[in-house]
């Protein structure tokens, strides 16, 4: 029979962010199987009888919203009483069960105490879909449940016992005549054990059975199917793009050079010079290791892209000039600028030899989701840049555990700056060994900041309707941000205020992912703790994301064991970071296939002001077969990022509907804040961080201005930042819990600009 050889299974999407891990595990329980994920508004019921019959079998995934608002669940309630001539194994997840069980004379119900991201013992009686099964452990992210009814078409398999707070809730359905199976908990989740892998095996096993018993053939695979239902997932990644030679060279010279700091590095170049663009990708704390520098100058090739622009900026030596993106969008424009400036020569010691450095702004992200940005209409003549980034052709690497510093430069017959660079850092070196006394940083501003902190009132009102939405179903977890603005009068001082401020930042709160981008109109000073995304060099190159949920401030008596016990052992903090694992899960197995792993789940990491809660998702592309173009271009980490903003950690699950609430209960774009910064390397590695706990201004300040309440707007001469914060919202959060979270990562950085005052 067809359907057991290399079946065609349709996996129908509700737009949630789990439908890669589901269809990864999809791949695991049936061999050799063909997922085809198609989106549950691109099919109308009239086409299934057309297409069904290709299937050996449907798996409806989970969702947000309700089953009974048709568009949250789209075609998938025509499923349930499709003619028996059409009829198939269908195996439903959450609103897929959910859907299911309405369908079939259920009643739809709100749990008293909704469950997202918590795991339960699933009870079952160990036949049929759980056959073999033994003690099993389900995750769940439901509001919603199902209540049956005597004489309804559906029998219960499952229940979970939520004692006092729900009683027994249904884990899991059958229909009583027909082939279709369903599960309340999420089988696909990283944390579900016993009721995963095995239950859609057993489903498999049932489906064929039923083949059989029922005498179904499935219609051959026919290609024009291709183009209603698409490739099988995951599509191997063939590129029209001409294999592409190296194009750029890197020369290096090393110097070993122990103590020598990293600011004082950056000041022999343009640090100190506010007229010039500068860069610092900065690990002022474990466990970063390296710091790049970039010795860029003001003829330095920059680009400047804003969402909706058909054109970039690009602006260097000869000028500046509109080039129009024609076809492409930004990601595809920058992937071909990158293809013509590869080199292959640098040293394999250090991640970075040259090449882009900037900041990718969240509404970049919310763009790529398709979902409009409703602010920006009315400011469209004034925009900021949502893609700053410059090419860095000179650069020195600080290797913080050999004390190794690389200089690096891509141009041609350049042996004059690097012989220069490299007396002047040596002679650097000699002088900071003479000089025992540490410097005192001087004070950045002339009077104390004017502050405008987010409205208290407000901003818990919004967690209350966050809350609100959490319990209707349409999201797991909300992370909600609001901006502070802050107004400062720097002093009349020929140095760079912002370079002095992000001195101040970097002793005040030394985080691995500091940074320093003074790229004109945009300056960022971050004290980042969260790396996004990072990427090796290819070949096999190896993706790792690094989400952090569960904060818990620094204090006396809050040792390790106690940020254990409040973080790793907290059902609430766990179920925050266990959402974003799974959503990241999806987002990586999205672009690389089958090949991601959890290497690291709810580990307690310290840093200057907090501890957090951290886990590392990784995942390489050695295993997609036919797939040597992209492993060697060194593009998959670069698609990993564009498919994956904005960060999952700064969004919530399920990301589109999440950002859409988002939008409706944060005042302002987020602009830089929530985004990411970081590298893409000439040799194909990067490195993205998450712009949080930190701080950016614009030199026209015009939004900013706008924005602000009127005794906030700055005078002649002032400057106004702006520092994002939030936290995830969670059905569990506490109101005041989650405003002073808030504030605690606000701090991290608002202090700075209380102590550089005078
Ligand atoms: C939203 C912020 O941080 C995010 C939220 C966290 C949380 O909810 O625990 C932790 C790290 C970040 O992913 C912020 O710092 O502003
Ligand atoms: N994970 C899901 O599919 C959730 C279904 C539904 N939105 C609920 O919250 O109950």
């Amino acid at each position: 029979m067809a359907s057991t050889t290399s079946p065609h299974i349709l996996l129908i999407d509700s737009y949630d962010s789990f439908t890669h891990n589901l269809a990864a595990l999809c791949r695991r329980a049936i061999p050799q199987c063909h997922v085809h994920i198609v989106k549950n508004d691109a099919l109308s019921a009239q086409k299934l009888p057309a297409i069904l019959p290709c299937f050996a079998a449907v798996i409806v995934g989970p969702g947000p919203g309700s089953p009974d608002i048709p568009e949250d669940i789209g075609v998938i309630r025509h499923l349930w009483n499709l003619p028996l001539s059409t009829i198939l194994p269908i195996f439903g997840v959450c609103l897929g069960l959910q859907s299911l069980a309405i369908e079939s004379g259920a009643r739809l119900r709100r749990l008293d105490v909704v469950k997202h991201g918590q795991i339960s013992r699933i009870h079952h009686d160990g036949t049929g879909l759980f056959k073999g099964v033994g003690e099993a452990h389900g995750v769940r992210y439901h509001s919603l449940h199902v209540e049956l009814r005597g004489g309804g078409e559906v029998e219960q398999l499952a229940w979970a016992d939520d004692g006092e707070e729900n009683g027994s809730v249904v884990m899991a359905i059958k229909h009583k005549t027909k082939p279709f199976w369903a599960v309340q908990y999420h089988p696909e989740s990283v944390c579900t054990s016993g009721g995963g892998l095995e239950v859609l095996r057993n489903f498999w096993r049932l489906a064929k059975n039923w083949h059989v018993l029922h005498e179904r053939v499935v219609r051959p695979w026919k290609q024009d199917m291709r183009s209603i239902v698409g490739p099988s997932w995951p599509e191997s990644r063939v590129h029209s793009v001409p294999e592409h030679h190296d194009s750029s060279s890197v020369t290096t010279t090393i110097l070993h050079l122990p103590d020598l700091p990293v600011a004082e590095i950056c000041e022999l170049f343009a640090a100190r010079d506010e007229s010039s663009p500068f860069v610092l990708l900065e690990s002022a704390a474990q466990p970063g290791r390296f710091s790049i520098i970039g010795c860029v100058d003001p003829d330095s090739l920059r680009i400047v892209y804003s969402v909706g622009d058909q054109h970039v900026r690009v602006t260097d030596s000869a000028g500046s000039r509109l080039e129009p993106l024609g076809s492409r969008d930004i990601w595809s424009w920058l992937a071909s600028f990158m293809r013509h400036r590869k080199a292959s020569n640098g040293s394999p010691d250090i991640p970075f030899w040259g090449g882009l450095v900037g900041y990718l702004g969240y509404e970049l992200g919310v763009d790529s989701l398709a979902i409009p940005l409703p602010s920006r209409k009315s400011v469209s003549s004034r925009r900021h840049p949502d893609v700053n980034l410059i090419f860095v052709e000179r650069s020195i690497v600080v290797d913080s555990h050999s004390d190794d510093v690389y200089v690096q430069s891509l141009k041609e017959n350049d042996s004059e700056w690097l012989q220069a660079t490299f007396s002047l850092l040596n002679s650097a070196w000699s002088a900071s060994q003479e000089l025992s006394t540490p410097r005192h940083l001087s004070a950045v501003f002339s009077t104390p900041p004017i502050v405008t902190l987010p409205d208290k009132a407000l901003y818990k009102s919004r967690i209350e309707i966050a809350k609100e939405h959490l319990f209707a179903g349409d999201s797991y977890e909300l992370c909600l941000t609001a901006h502070t603005h802050v107004v400062v009068q720097p002093r009349a001082d020929p140095t760079s205020s912002s370079w002095t401020l992000y001195k101040h930042l970097r002793t005040r709160n030394p985080a691995p992912h500091s940074g320093y981008l003074r790229l004109h109109p945009t300056t960022l000073l971050s004290s980042s703790p969260e790396r996004f995304l990072s990427y090796s060099r290819p070949p096999h190159t190896n993706c790792q994301l690094r989400p952090i949920k569960g904060t818990v401030r620094k204090a006396p008596g809050i040792t390790r064991s106690v940020a254990e016990e409040l973080l790793a052992g907290s059902t609430k903090e766990v179920a925050e970071n266990l959402m974003i694992v799974d959503l990241i899960r999806h987002d990586l197995h999205g672009v690389v296939g089958d090949d991601v792993t959890v290497k690291q789940f709810c580990r307690v990491e310290e840093y200057e002001t907090v501890w957090q809660l951290v886990s590392v998702i990784e995942g390489g592309s050695s295993r997609i077969s036919g797939d040597s173009s992209d492993t060697t271009s060194g593009e998959l980490g670069w698609e990993v990022l564009r498919r994956s903003l904005p960060p999952g950690s700064m969004t919530g699950a399920p990301k589109k509907r999440s950002v859409e609430i988002l939008q409706g209960l944060e005042d302002d774009d987020r602009s830089v804040y929530s985004g990411v910064f970081g590298y893409w390397c000439v040799g194909g590695s990067g490195d993205w961080s998450v712009v949080i706990r930190s701080c950016f201004k614009y030199d026209d300040r015009s939004v900013a201005g706008e924005k602000a309440n009127a005794s906030a707007v700055p005078d002649a001469g002032t400057e106004e930042w702006t520092i994002g914060a939030g936290g995830a919202i969670t059905a569990l959060s506490d109101v005041d819990a989650e405003w002073d979270e808030m504030t605690v990562k606000l701090q991290s950085v608002l202090r700075t600009f209380e102590a550089a005052a005078v």
